[in-house]
């Protein structure tokens, strides 16, 4: 069998809706293949009993399907799914990875990238491919219509996750159709700030350019203990502080690994005061899917 581990990711950045991801260096999935005849999915670990194995409904398959490779299909999950660290998308940028070297298909990362975003559409209802770049790609990824660029970041981050449930299609629902030029002037900042700051590798300008003021406030209200979690992490010394992906989630932007442990703890303690529990992933901006053989 052909193995593959792919990492978890955090989208958005919060001025980066549907554009940015980050690979992190943990958690990640685990994806083996073998040929076969028709595909069969089989999972085990976080959250796996939630995970259809039906492969037209589990992103694995529909990669498979999109890159016409069936295969025996082993997950071991560990990202839990509706985390908001890119759960789904683990999955099929493992099975991308994989079915690509299992039958020599020789695409492109941007093929591998669109195969695994098909997966990500039939889960939330779009193609959005914010998660699966990064998940390939690895590093900080800019993820458009007409391509993905990359950038390998060196950042000491925290992840902290909820015990609730919150689905991406549930929260692209609450995401408002429209801006006002004030929001958007904001946002354009912040997503420039973001990027520079990630090519200087520079935790004050990605924290500050975290901010925005549409979509993570209005998401924020499904994620109990957020603005506790938030205020916490701050005041223990993160740069910066936002939903990880749909939620729930948390992401926060330290200075130094060092921190990490005290924004760690400071961060469950604001969830704690919220009646949430939650554990807390000390980590940092990984590489892409890593292939074995
Ligand atoms: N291989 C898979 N791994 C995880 N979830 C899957 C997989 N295939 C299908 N799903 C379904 O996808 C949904 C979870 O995806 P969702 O996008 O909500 O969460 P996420 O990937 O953790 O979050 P986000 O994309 O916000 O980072 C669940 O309904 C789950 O059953
Ligand atoms: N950009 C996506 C990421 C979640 O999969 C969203 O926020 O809905």
């Amino acid at each position: 069998m052909l193995t593959v581990r792919a990492p978890a990711t955090s989208a958005n950045l919060g001025s980066g809706f549907d554009v940015f991801g980050l690979a992190l260096s943990a958690p990640a999935d685990v994806v083996r293949v073998e040929k076969a005849a028709e595909t069969t999915i089989e999972v085990t670990g976080a959250g796996s009993q939630y995970i259809p194995t039906d492969p037209a409904k589990n992103t694995a398959g529909v990669v498979a399907r999109e890159l016409d490779a069936p295969a025996r299909i082993e997950i071991d999950k560990g990202v839990r799914p509706a985390s908001g660290l890119g759960s789904s998308a683990a999955s099929a940028a493992g099975a991308a990875v994989a079915l690509n070297a299992l039958y020599d298909r020789g695409c492109s990362d941007e093929e591998l990238v669109r195969a695994a975003a098909e997966g990500e559409a039939v889960v939330s209802g779009a193609a959005h491919a914010d998660n699966v770049a990064p998940s390939i790609v690895g590093g900080f990824t800019i993820a458009r219509a007409d391509g993905v660029t990359s950038v390998d970041a060196e950042l000491p981050l925290v992840v902290c996750l909820p015990d609730i449930v919150v689905s991406t299609r549930d929260a692209r629902e609450v995401v408002p159709g429209t801006v006002s030029m004030e929001e958007m002037v904001e946002t354009v900042g912040s997503a420039a700030t973001l990027t520079t700051g990630m090519h200087r590798n520079d935790p004050e300008l990605v924290g500050r350019g975290l901010q925005e003021s549409v979509v993570t406030p209005a998401r924020a209200a499904l994620v109990t203990g957020y603005d506790e979690a938030k205020r916490a992490a701050l005041d223990a010394g993160a740069t910066g502080v936002t939903i990880s992906g749909a939620g729930p989630g948390v992401l926060a932007v330290c200075r130094r690994p060092e921190d990490r442990r005290r924004v760690a703890a400071a961060m469950l303690s604001g969830f704690d005061e919220a009646d949430i529990d939650a554990r807390a992933y000390q980590t940092a901006v990984g590489g892409g899917a890593e292939l074995f053989r």
